[in-house]
């Protein structure tokens, strides 16, 4: 095989056209993430020898080492780690397989101004071709542990890329940048000095726990003859120490905010760091960190979740489902067990039983930290509840054993405030004399859930209700059911009086009561008629007592499933019938009032079946739904539109 030039895949030029122009201010960064792919190489090989003995491969003093040359102005990151084979280095290099760098791409190409541009890249990592910042050509030269070949591959950013085997490349990876002018202007240091080099890892990779050494200028040119003097030692440039089995107070915030990058992918500071040490029959050591921003992919199947898991400072595996649940998939870390076996598998660990207690203490340790901001620090809190609540919110669904603590923590928009969320504590704290329930309606949006007619009682009484918009809302309610001995009541489900707390005392409510009662009388023979009208969609036609402003409104039986909730398990494959729902209907709406009359008047009732259909569709419309024939529903509103012309 000779040399081959290969084409980048269409995401990964432009991105390497990016790191040609330079769009990151802090270049340094560059440095950081070739240390880190070098890291991770070391961790692999270590592992993968672990396991296999009989790999041929050294481990006998695995390291980084960095050489600068200045006459050449070159900057070379080495490895004696796994290496990539060739069609690794293919598929590793050539392509972009980070879903949410595909993202940052196109929010990229949609941001319409320099300074929205700016803002969205200090957020992607972008690792191997941050080179390309400081570059103008990049040669890795890489041999995979275990395999006799290696392979270079070279590149000047531009569309291509060449590859082709050699034959005497050691066991890693070594990467050369071929450095660009210095140019301090513009943030572009001179890389080849040994100070330089020095300050960026101390800052951003002093936390990696293999040794990153520095090998002094002119030093790897010794032939080994003997004739030249001998060369001084490399230098180690960074502490080796893991971070969490460093006393607390000797680690800066800084230091875990570098370690937070590194695993978390981030290129932003998170939001909380966690550590908590547990002693005893089990031991083990947990750093662990509440991202600021969620990432794009949280709600996709495939996302990955976990945190690190180390066995005494050995790398065991990336995204340990295990050791946290589903619903703080979000927490990124590091958890180093002294008593697991190196070779434990995912299998395994989701059956162990210390395992298991792990994750609970950890699932507990997550839900006080986030208790703990919303006392001290609001606005942190602020941003974690509204990256995270609806995630957290799973775990209403899910986790029984910590409901109380994530009600404690959770936060929901309201009709008490336009911006400001509440708490269920906050909530109850202002419930009316004579509120029984905790009142809430779900839907798409604020705005839609204020405009539904099912809330229209409950603000003319000013009685507080939650408005609900996430997907699992209305699965959480249902689960949860209570909140301190306080239901949960959806304002569009089952009946409602408002005024069923009050003794009967007051005048003006016997008034209003009577008059109830009466309507519901005079009002029977229409509501029986139009109930059989529309008897396959509706199983009764009532009254309502929530409306005030409106002719008419849907809602569902106490017990029933909602249509959100009937969508959301048909698209998940189950069958579930469809629940026939209750119109409801203001006795004191001119149009009804109007039907009424009509419906007394005359002997024939086909011309009024049309219009009960019609109320039917605008209730349908008014909480946001579709009428079930459009067609029909357009065709009957403009027979009665052109009358009334
Ligand atoms: N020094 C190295 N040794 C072995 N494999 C490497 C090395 N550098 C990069 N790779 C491989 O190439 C892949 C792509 O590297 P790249 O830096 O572009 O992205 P990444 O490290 O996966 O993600 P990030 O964007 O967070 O840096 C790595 O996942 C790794 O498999």
């Amino acid at each position: 095989m000779s040399t081959a030039t290969f084409e980048f895949q269409v995401e990964a030029r432009q991105l390497l056209q990016l790191m040609i122009h330079s769009v990151y201010s802090n270049k340094d960064v560059f440095l950081r993430e070739l240390v880190s792919n070098a890291s991770d190489a070391l961790d692999k090989l270590r592992l993968e020898k672990l396991r296999d003995d009989a790999l041929d491969a050294d481990v006998s003093d695995l390291h980084i080492e960095i050489d600068v040359d200045k006459d050449a102005r070159t900057l070379t990151v080495r490895d004696n780690g796994i290496g990539m084979s060739y069609d690794e280095v293919g598929q590793l290099i050539g392509t972009i397989a980070n879903s949410g760098t595909a993202t940052f791409l196109k929010e990229l190409q949609e941001a319409k101004d320099a300074a929205g541009a700016e803002g969205l890249i200090g957020q992607f990592g972008v690792g191997f071709y941050a080179g390309f910042m400081v570059a103008d050509e990049v040669t890795l030269v890489t041999r995979r542990a275990g395999e006799s070949r290696g392979t270079r591959w070279t590149s000047r950013g531009e569309g291509t890329y060449t590859l082709e085997p050699v034959d005497d490349a050691p066991q890693g990876t070594s990467v050369t940048l071929h450095l660009k002018p210095a140019d301090p202007a513009n943030q572009l240091h001179d890389y080849t000095s040994p100070w330089k080099i020095r300050e960026i890892i101390k800052r951003y990779s002093d936390f990696i726990t293999w040794p990153i050494r520095m090998v002094p200028e002119g030093a790897a040119a010794a032939d080994g003859t003997g004739d030249e003097e001998v060369p001084p030692a490399p230098e180690t440039l960074n502490s080796t120490k893991a971070l969490w089995a460093r006393p607390r107070d000797e680690v800066s915030e800084d230091e875990y905010h570098e370690l937070y990058k590194h695993i978390g992918h981030d290129w932003r500071d998170p939001l909380e760091t966690i550590r908590l040490q547990a002693e005893g029959t089990f031991e083990y050591q947990a750093l662990l960190f509440l991202p600021a921003h969620a990432p794009h992919d949280l709600f996709t199947r495939d996302v990955k979740r976990g945190v690190q898991l180390y066995v005494k400072r050995v790398f065991i595996m990336d995204d340990c489902e295990a050791l946290l649940p589903p619903y703080l998939r979000f927490v990124k870390g590091v958890v180093d067990a002294a008593d697991l076996s190196l070779n434990v598998s995912r299998e395994i660990l989701q059956q162990d039983r210390h395992i298991e207690m792990m994750r609970r203490r950890l699932t507990k340790k997550v839900l006080s930290t986030v208790k703990d901001m919303m006392a001290k620090d609001q606005d942190r809190y602020a941003t974690f509840w509204r990256e995270f609540g609806a995630v957290l919110k799973e775990g209403l669904v899910t986790d029984t054993e910590n409901s109380d603590a994530l009600l404690a923590i959770a936060s929901f928009a309201s009709t008490h405030h336009d911006t400001e969320p509440t708490t269920l504590k906050q909530y109850v704290e202002r419930m009316k004399d004579g509120q029984e329930d905790i009142y809430y309606l779900t839907g798409e949006s604020r705005q839609s859930i204020e405009n539904s007619p099912h809330m229209e009682a409950f603000r003319d009484r000013g009685i507080e209700v939650l408005l609900l918009t996430d997907a699992v809302d209305e699965v959480w309610v249902d689960a949860v059911g209570e909140y301190e001995g306080k239901k949960l009541r959806s304002v569009a489900k089952g009946r409602i009086d408002l005024d069923a707390g009050d003794d009967g005392t007051d005048d003006a409510e016997k008034e209003k009561k009577e008059k109830r009662e009466k309507q519901t009388e005079e009002f029977a023979g229409l509501l029986g008629w139009m109930t059989e009208q529309l008897d396959e969609d509706i199983k009764e036609v009532r009254l309502s007592s929530r409306l005030t402003a409106s002719p008419a409104c849907i809602v569902s039986d106490a017990n029933d499933l909602t249509p959100a909730l009937e969508n959301m398990y048909r698209a998940m494959g189950q069958e579930v019938p469809r629940a026939k729902r209750i119109l409801e209907l203001n006795p004191d709406h001119q149009l009804v009032k109007g039907l009424h009359q009509a419906y007394r008047e005359r002997e024939d009732h086909t011309e009024l079946a049309g219009t009960a259909e019609l109320l039917h569709g605008l209730a349908v419309l008014a909480e946001g739904g579709r009428p079930k024939d459009p067609a029909r529903f357009v065709k009957l509103m403009a027979d009665r539109l052109e009358r009334a012309l």
